[in-house]
């Protein structure tokens, strides 16, 4: 078992580090964790945020376990050095095309979201979300107008192999669970959305167990706080993914326990939180690495199939959180190691 370790930036270290806690907690046979530069870390290091070094260690190795890129100081930097560009460029390099996140409500928590705890409690979701191509990997730029205005411009385009991909991703997990999809778009106003949803009904063909709903982005923004329990699988793109993720993590109580994994085709994977570098509170302790222990489960089930070790950090993570361990992201006390230490010793 050969796993990258990239901590990244801000909170990631920090968080990285109890995962990595829990991973040998587990005694698995033959592991070998090797760590690399990512971010803005890596700038600072090597000059780029993805060096070279970094990407021969991802493609030597079974998975990645990720912590997160970004520092505010680097906002000035040209666009393709800031840290952002290190997960950015393993996604494209790396062919991570399925972003899974799931996110269900641990018992205990209801009331601690942001929802009613009826409305909450219903949860049991997972995002697909499309990672290699949209908005963020379009031709993009400032450009002058003739009038001499700047204008800002990045270009969203999904081709249909793209798109057949990731909805053939998407009815795979739906058959796994409760058979139920629905595909998030903008097909009302854009082409590319447009698009998405002709080749997410021709791939329906192939699974015709699969109950397929359609629904526009913003409608689900809305859906998602009003009734989340409607949903079981959403598979949309890569802008309308990360944004609604994010929102249906404070609908299951905290960005802090949002996992993902972001796959290729086979067995390879990264795993990471679904948060960021958290600059407001890195460094001291209080970040919840919960989300990233629950990736280095998702890397094992995923990665390794090793359904029974994955499944058992996750009952350790129930376990702590029924015990009233909590970070202030929780409304609790405990910091990062104290987290750490709870879920090892639940295991
Ligand atoms: N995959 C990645 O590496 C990602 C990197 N970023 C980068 O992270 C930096 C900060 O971005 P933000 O928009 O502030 O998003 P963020 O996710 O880092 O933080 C948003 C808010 O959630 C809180 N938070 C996040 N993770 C937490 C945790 N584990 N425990 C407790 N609280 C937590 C933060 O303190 C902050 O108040 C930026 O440079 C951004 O580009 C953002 C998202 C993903
Ligand atoms: C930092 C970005 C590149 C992406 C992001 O916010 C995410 O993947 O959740
Ligand atoms: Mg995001």
């Amino acid at each position: 078992m050969r796993i990258a370790v990239f901590a990244g930036d801000g909170i990631g270290p920090e968080v990285t580090q109890q995962a990595v806690r829990v991973l040998e907690a587990l005694a698995l046979p033959g592991l070998e964790l090797v760590e690399g530069d990512v971010g803005a870390a890596a700038y600072r290091k090597h000059g780029h945020p993805l060096p070279a070094e970094t990407l021969a260690i991802a493609r030597s190795c079974d998975a990645i376990l990720f912590g997160a890129v970004g520092d505010f100081d680097c906002d000035g930097l040209e666009r393709h050095l800031r840290p952002e560009q290190a997960i950015l460029g393993l996604r494209k390099e790396l062919g991570l095309f399925a972003n899974l996140r799931p996110a269900t409500v641990f018992k205990g928590l209801e009331d601690l979201t942001t929802l009613r705890p009826e409305v909450a409690a219903k949860i049991d979701l997972l995002i697909v979300r499309e990672l290699n191509g949209d908005v963020y990997f379009g031709e993009k730029g400032v450009r002058i107008l003739e009038d001499g205005r700047r204008q800002g411009y990045d270009i969203m385009s999904y081709a249909e192999d793209e798109v057949r991909r990731i909805a053939r991703t998407a009815f795979t997990a739906a058959m796994g669970r409760h058979k139920r999809l629905c595909s998030v778009d903008k097909a009302n106003v854009l082409e590319t959305s447009q698009l998405w949803r002709d080749v997410v009904i021709e791939v329906s063909a192939e699974f015709p167990e699969v109950h397929l709903s359609h629904m526009y982005v913003d409608n689900a923004a809305m859906q998602l706080v009003k009734n989340p329990g409607q949903f079981d699988v959403i598979v949309t793109g890569n802008l309308f993914g990360d944004i609604l993720s994010d929102q249906a993590s404070m609908c299951v109580g905290s960005i802090g326990l949002l996992a993902s994994a972001s796959l290729a085709e086979g067995t390879y994977g990264l795993y990471e939180p679904i948060h960021g570098s958290a600059p407001d509170i890195a460094g001291k302790g209080l970040a919840n690495p919960m989300a990233t222990i629950l990736s280095a489960a998702m890397l094992l089930r995923h990665s390794y199939q090793m359904e029974a070790e994955a499944s058992r950090i996750e009952a350790a993570v129930s376990k702590a959180l029924a015990q009233g361990v909590r970070g202030g992201d929780l409304g609790g006390t405990a910091g990062t190691r104290e987290i750490g230490d709870a879920v090892v010793a639940a295991l």
